[in-house]
């Protein structure tokens, strides 16, 4: 019983809250592989699905979109839960009230009835972004920096471990510690909000 934690990150900060999911979900003793989502080929050999993006644009970036899209029907049968990383929450303001979902994540919530979607605040820094981009960001007041909430990601990773089916839990952490790398506890990755 296997679940991936399959994630599409650009610069990183994405691909850390994902392995620090895995890294809780094998805490509980459940087996679990955090990957990028377009290295996954057969999907059919995960149990349960956490799947997560960066939003750009208040979009999913395409190789997470692609991987839902093409695994609609899988995922409409197994358990699904979806996370975004984004710094909505971090702009605040007309932003914020404006973008609160990325578009295809209230469709697929209708169409995969995922078991939750939780908005992670992300990272970013000034290179990230072209220099109209950086202009308009700065328009919207935002920082750079490092947002993510380790301790908002650990709960929210051992509510999914503590909603996942009991046929998918493992016996102890034989499986699931040998599959996942993760950050160790505690991350934060080196950068300082700013
Ligand atoms: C070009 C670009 C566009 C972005 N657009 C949005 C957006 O529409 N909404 C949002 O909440 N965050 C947006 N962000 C912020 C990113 O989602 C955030 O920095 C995230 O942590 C990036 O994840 P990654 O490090 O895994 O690539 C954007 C970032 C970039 C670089």
């Amino acid at each position: 019983m296997l679940v991936l934690v399959g994630y599409a990150s650009e610069h990183g900060s994405t691909r850390g809250i994902a392995e620090r999911v895995a890294l809780v979900l094998a805490e509980t003793g459940i087996a679990a592989e955090a990957r990028p989502v377009a290295d996954v080929g057969d999907a059919g050999v995960y149990d349960a699905f956490v799947l997560g993006s960066a939003v750009h644009a208040n979009a999913w970036l395409p190789d997470a979109s692609r991987f839902v899209e093409r695994n609609r029907a899988l995922l409409a049968e197994r358990p699904v839960w979806l996370f975004s990383v984004g710094l909505a929450r971090v702009v605040g303001g007309w932003f914020e009230a404006h973008a609160p979902e990325p578009r295809e994540v209230s469709r697929w919530r209708e169409e995969l009835l995922p078991r939750g979607h939780r908005t992670f605040a992300g990272a970013l820094l000034k290179e990230h972004l072209p220099g109209a981009g950086r202009l308009a960001y700065r328009m919207m007041h935002g920082r750079y920096g490092d947002f993510r909430n380790w301790p908002e990601i650990d709960d929210w990773a051992q509510d999914v471990a503590r909603s996942l089916p009991a046929g998918i839990r493992t016996t102890g952490t034989r499986t699931a510690g040998a599959r996942t790398a993760g950050p160790a506890r505690p991350a934060d990755h080196g950068r300082r909000a700013s």
